[in-house]
């Protein structure tokens, strides 16, 4: 099982000390964020951050699971004794058993007499739309190096002024997609969603494909051509482009148009150009609704999180293309390198309004980690899919 290992600290055998849990239990994955404590060591607060007197150094980390197979979630949780911390305290030895745990997401409401009969445990519900904009915003102001655009093939991180970051379209590709116009902390309207989302992608590629996993059925879009499936302007015209509307021969006029050929079955095509096909279909939809949206409210920027994106190139190149083309350019796609993990960080900060609120997150700075959760070393973040194995070095203040 991918993720079903014990927690290891820093490289030795220590347990480390967990305090605070949070989930986000969505439609296909459960997202888990997590904060441990380095041991030992508190800290001055940095000079320029007015109201606080001592730290604690940690790290955030980050866990997935297939919602299918929640059980294996709460054997990670179970194994790991993730429920015991009071939060961000000072005591070494600090074994006080949590009885609630913040969770948002449908599955909050769903499971929530698993993990009281499980874990022993009860769900403290959060607003779903609140923790994706808490966990953007927290992600844009804090992370350093977390948003990037994406075109033709590459990658450059955006530095996001605190001051010119609202308003901005925040776009969450789950099972479903929800568009959410984003104007401050907290001040939000969720003004448009989808049901073609990643869940589609995923269901009929799985029908079309016959793929076992989410993975295999994204790997073999790589070695895909579309153009085996999907009619191209130059196909009706010809060969030719229909430069008087704008569209080229090679721009696509209907995804699965050719699939409509009397004389070809679903065994004819090869999976890989399906699977390249659905993605673009979808990814391109996305695209376009999310700029339509971008428009009615005038925004001009668009960032895109949920896990369907994975940070699959051709998936962000093929959103980034969709909202370069509509917009004529005025519009930037943006997407976040923890970008299936904003629900889960939204409830993880939102114990702060109840029990914690004289803590305040500071200085999260993303780095290669140690051992925990047996996460690559090498990490880049350029290149980097950031896959619930890695885990960020930060520093928590208290007033
Ligand atoms: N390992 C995986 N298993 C299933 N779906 C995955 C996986 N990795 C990425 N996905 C994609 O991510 C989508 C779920 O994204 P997520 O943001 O977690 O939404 P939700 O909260 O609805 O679970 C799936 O519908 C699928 O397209
Ligand atoms: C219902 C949901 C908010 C659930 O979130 P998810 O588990 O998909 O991340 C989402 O699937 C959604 O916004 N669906 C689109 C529904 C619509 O606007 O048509």
């Amino acid at each position: 099982m991918e993720h079903n290992r014990e927690v290891e600290i820093d490289g030795n055998s220590n347990p480390i000390q967990i305090s605070r849990l949070a989930l986000d239990i969505g439609g296909s994955l459960i997202k888990l964020v997590f904060f441990s404590r380095n041991s030992g060591d508190d800290e001055d607060p940095p000079k320029d951050l007015v109201g606080v007197s001592s730290g604690v150094n940690g790290r955030l980390h980050f866990a997935k699971f297939e919602t299918a197979k929640i059980n294996d979630c709460l054997q990670f949780i179970s194994a790991n004794k993730l429920l015991l911390g009071g939060g961000f305290q000072h005591q070494e030895n600090c074994t006080n058993d949590r009885s609630f745990i913040k969770a948002t997401g449908g599955g909050a409401y769903k499971f929530s007499e698993l993990f009281k009969e499980k874990l022993g445990i009860s769900l403290e519900k959060e607003d779903e739309m609140d923790c994706l904009v808490t966990g953007a915003n927290f992600l844009l102001k804090a992370v350093n190096q977390e948003a990037f655009t994406y075109l033709n093939g590459s990658k450059e991180f955006v530095q996001i002024d605190h001051n010119d970051l609202y308003p901005y379209l925040l776009v969450n590709i789950g099972s479903g997609v929800s568009m959410i116009k984003v104007d401050g902390d907290g001040k939000f309207e969720r003004v448009s969603g989808t049901s073609v989302g990643g869940g589609t992608f995923w269901g009929l590629g799985k029908l079309l494909t016959k793929s076992q996993s989410f993975d295999e059925l994204l790997e073999l879009s790589h070695r895909g051509d579309n153009r085996a499936i999907d009619t191209l302007v130059g196909d009706i015209y010809g060969g030719m482009d229909y430069l008087k509307i704008g569209l080229s021969s090679t721009t696509i006029a209907s995804s699965f148009g050719k699939a409509t050929s009397h004389n070809k079955q679903l065994e004819d095509y090869k999976p890989e150009d399906i699977s390249r096909s659905l993605l673009r279909m979808i990814s391109n939809n996305i695209g376009q609704i999310s700029y339509l949206n971008a428009l009615r409210f005038g925004l001009k920027r668009i960032i895109f999180g949920g896990f369907f994106i994975r940070s699959h190139s051709y998936t962000m190149d093929t959103i980034a293309v969709a909202v370069h083309f509509w917009s004529k350019g005025e519009a930037k796609a943006m997407f976040l390198r923890h970008e299936g993990f904003l629900g889960a960080l939204g409830a993880f900060m939102s114990y702060e309004t109840h029990s914690l609120d004289d803590l305040v997150v500071n200085q999260v700075m993303p780095l290669p980690v140690n051992a925990s959760l047996g996460t690559d070393t090498n990490y880049d973040p350029l290149k980097g899919d950031l896959n619930g194995t890695e885990s960020i070095q930060c520093s928590v203040y208290r007033a």
